[in-house]
């Protein structure tokens, strides 16, 4: 039997409606509009895209949106200094850094991570937010791993008690994703590069979740039948083509859910970086 497609639009859409009805009430409590400012560095065309998107999705919701769009060529304290303006200014509530940087900047990464303000830490990329996440305290979580957590919610697929394998161990998704699917009590497994008999191991997952960044690399001997087949993945094929990590066609015969790319986790990546937004407008303006 094919797996039940899980179409990221239909879930995106209400996941921003739910932040929009938070907008009105806040604008009506406080009378200010949520703002958020992406810095993007340099000329990467597919960061230009996600900005573009970014910008156009804080429009349709009423978020006020500051891209600072930096030369390829900025200096470390110039950065610095812009985010330290960002984190002075009372009318942003979000900062967002656009990976990747250009080359010579991209040694000094988690120190500008670290600048952002933990509280507009909209990534959650911030140790702050990281360790707070890990011991389960409220914070500001990472998009990608959330979206997911709140499509499978929304789909009603449970995760207690269940076998998680998640491929990839990155700070922004891997290590945040085994936190979630823990704290939600399924029992996770994280693989990376080192791991032995990784397709054995991805085979008994009851949910498993793609985030290498290679076309392909779940196949369906890979995957247990019935499985929840997470695609975070996104890789650049061709100029004006993207695919994930799962060989969709084969998997789909194969699991019992499966999200496509494009299509899937990506369009909720946007919308949890609209509810980062919104909640931490909240907490900066309200008692
Ligand atoms: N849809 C969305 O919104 C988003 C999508 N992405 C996409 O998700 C993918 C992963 O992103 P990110 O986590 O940032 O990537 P990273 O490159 O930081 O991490 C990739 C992970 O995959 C592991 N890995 C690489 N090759 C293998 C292999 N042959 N076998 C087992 N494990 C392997 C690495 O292991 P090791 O640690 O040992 O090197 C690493 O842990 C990318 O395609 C990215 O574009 C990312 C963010 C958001
Ligand atoms: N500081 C920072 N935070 C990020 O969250 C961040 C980042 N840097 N750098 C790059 C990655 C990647 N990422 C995506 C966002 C949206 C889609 C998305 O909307 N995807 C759609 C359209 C994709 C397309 O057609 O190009 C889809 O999958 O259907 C994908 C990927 C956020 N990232």
């Amino acid at each position: 039997m094919s797996a039940t497609i899980l179409w990221g639009k239909l879930y995106a859409e209400k996941l921003k409606s739910e932040a929009r009805a938070k907008i009105i009430e806040l604008s009506e409590k406080t009378g200010i509009a949520p703002g958020l400012a992406v810095i993007i560095v340099g000329g990467n065309p597919a960061s230009q895209v996600y900005v573009r998107n970014k910008h156009k999705t804080c429009e349709e919701m009423g978020i006020n949106s500051q891209i600072v769009a930096l030369a390829e060529n900025t200096g470390r304290q110039e950065l610095i200094d812009n985010i330290e303006k960002l984190n002075n200014d009372k009318g942003i509530h979000g900062i967002l850094l656009q990976l990747p940087l250009p080359k010579g900047l991209q040694k000094y990464e988690n120190e500008f991570l670290y600048k952002i303000s933990p509280v507009k830490d909209v990534d959650g990329f911030h140790p702050i937010n990281a360790g707070r996440l890990s011991i389960g305290e409220k914070c500001m979580v990472p998009c990608t791993p959330l979206g997911c957590i709140k499509m499978m919610e929304l789909a009603d697929i449970p995760i207690e008690g269940k076998k998680a394998v998640i491929i990839g161990r990155s700070n922004i998704v891997g290590k945040p994703m085994a936190n979630l699917l823990l704290a939600r009590n399924a029992t996770v497994t994280v693989c990376h590069s080192h791991t032995a008999d990784l397709a054995k191991i991805a085979a008994e997952a009851d949910i498993l979740v793609a985030a290498v960044g290679r076309p392909n690399f779940v196949t369906a001997d890979m995957v247990k039948s019935g499985a929840v087949v997470i695609d975070v993945g996104i890789n650049r094929i061709a100029p004006k083509k993207i695919t994930g990590d799962v060989d969709f066609d084969n998997v789909k015969e194969k699991a019992g859910f499966i999200t496509p790319v494009p299509g899937g986790v990506g369009l909720l990546t946007i919308a949890m970086l609209m509810h980062n937004t919104v909640e931490a407008a909240k907490m900066q303006l309200l008692p």
